[in-house]
């Protein structure tokens, strides 16, 4: 589960009966007195989401008896990952910045308008789009919308199920023409034979009932031909749109989709993995634009996502604590590649400090171009000899952006030598470009300049 979901405790359900009295019939007391829920019961489990709507984020919600209802902790697990990815990529610069709100797309919304309800009672900058092929949910939509007061937030929209799933959302501008992000839980089966064989394998929440109408839970191509539209269409809106997300229900469709964006060379991409209770569900997101997203959130450590992760966008590499002049060896680093731009913040350290563990050396670093292989120094080199300047890059964007960070580590010595030791990491994070390349041999250049003070 999320660390930052409010249910990583299970809620009391008589405590939450308390402050929702219609919850109070749906609840009976097992045989160790602790009070519970028949998730079997459809009209309980609609209690205990509009209950929990209720107390915990302010939202008065009214779940149709024959449509989908929304489990709320895994439902916050998808909106807290997406808050995570626009918290550590947004910059300064971005065009849609704070002042101008977060903006969003929720393809198939369903009755309870779950995602952008939950959003905006988080967050009061975000808006959203939120498309709908169900004219019965989209009516309970707006009506959910409107009883929380958030229409000029909330924007819902019919849509063709034969028709494009967005892309002529930015082609109509009284809707908008850029956003943030793009999130969807798209129907999981192509059939009722395919919900049937799930049910008997127990493939989804083996213990709740499913209360889905066809409608929501089937679609032709099943849920991996769903993502792929939505990849192709991404290709379409390419970076009007931040960040393109997806919700995977079947573990099969994690490596259709991620093999399919590896075939359009789309290296951007990123995976989560989601475990609520017996519930396991994935995110996957990616980005036809040039914001590299943090490793933290997008390369899981589950085992079963290992082969489909996309490479890393942080190097680590640690070395023995004597350099103490790490940040000399930066300094001077980053100084000897004369058309880089850096910031670099920390201090000249002559000895191990007295709290190693506090610390820290900072460089914020742009470049053009390559200045670091061996070819492009000898290639500036032979421009400084002709008399020239160097290069001038006036006005040019740069290609790459990355921080660099140097820290200490404590580390307890093998046995002859039973007291700490202290190890320098020296850490690189590629947060801007499209050049991996670039990226990699800048890293390469500067952990051998380390590599090449630590055995002087
Ligand atoms: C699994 S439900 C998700 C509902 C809601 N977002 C939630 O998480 O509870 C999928 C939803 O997508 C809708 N849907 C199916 N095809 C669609 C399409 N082409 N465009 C928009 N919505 C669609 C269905 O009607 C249904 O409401």
């Amino acid at each position: 589960m999320h660390p930052r979901n409010l249910y990583l405790i299970p809620p009391d359900f008589a405590q939450l009966a308390e402050s929702y009295p219609p919850l109070k019939p749906f609840i009976y007391v097992n045989k160790h007195g602790q009070p519970l829920i028949n998730f079997k019961d459809a009209a309980g489990q609609r209690c205990l989401t509009e209950a929990l709507l209720h107390r915990d984020f302010g939202l008065k919600v009214e779940i149709p008896p024959d449509r989908l209802c929304p489990a709320v902790p895994n439902r916050l697990n998808y909106v807290l990952w997406i808050q995570d990815i626009l918290t550590a990529t947004l910059q300064p610069e971005s065009t849609t910045s704070i002042a101008k709100g977060i903006r969003g797309i929720d393809i198939g919304t369903g009755a309870s308008v779950i995602y952008p309800l939950l959003a905006c009672a988080m967050a009061p900058n975000w808006s959203f789009v939120a498309t709908e092929i169900d004219r019965g949910s989209l009516i309970a939509a707006e009506n959910n919308i409107a009883s929380n007061g958030l229409q000029n937030r909330i924007s819902p929209v019919l849509v063709d199920p034969a028709g494009p799933l967005f892309r002529h959302l930015f082609e109509d501008a009284s809707v908008f023409l850029e956003c943030d992000f793009l999130m969807c839980n798209p129907p999981f089966y192509a059939s009722k034979e395919e919900i049937s064989r799930a049910a008997e394998d127990k493939e989804f929440d083996p213990s709740a009932v499913c209360t889905g109408a066809d409608v929501e839970m089937i679609t032709t191509d099943g849920e991996a031909g769903f993502i792929q539209r939505i990849v192709h269409e991404s290709l379409i809106v390419g970076t009007h749109c931040r960040f393109y997300t997806s919700l995977l229900g079947k573990h099969s469709t994690i490596a259709t989709i991620v093999n399919l964006l590896r075939s359009l060379k789309i290296d951007n991409y990123g995976l989560a993995e989601f475990v609520q209770g017996h519930t396991r569900r994935w995110g996957i997101v990616w980005s036809l634009g040039e914001e590299r997203l943090p490793d933290t959130l997008v390369r899981s450590t589950s085992d079963s996502l290992h082969a489909l992760l996309p490479l890393p966008n942080t190097f680590r590499q640690t070395y023995p604590s004597a350099i103490t002049r790490s940040y000399q060896v930066l300094s001077n680093t980053l100084k000897g590649l004369d058309t880089l731009c850096h910031e670099l913040e920390g201090v000249n350290l002559n000895q191990i400090p007295i709290v190693p563990e506090s610390y820290e050396a900072l460089a914020t670093i742009t470049a053009q171009e390559n200045t670091w292989s061996r070819k492009a120094r000898r290639r500036l080199e032979k421009l400084r000899k002709e008399g020239g300047t160097g290069i001038q890059y006036a006005g040019s964007q740069p290609s790459l952006f990355l921080t660099v960070r140097c820290h200490f580590i404590k580390e307890a010595n093998s046995a002859d030598s039973p007291s700490e030791i202290y190890r320098l990491v020296l850490q690189a994070t590629w947060t801007k470009g499209k050049d991996r390349d670039l990226f990699e041999t800048f890293w390469s250049h500067l952990s051998r300049k380390f590599l090449d003070s630590s055995i002087m």
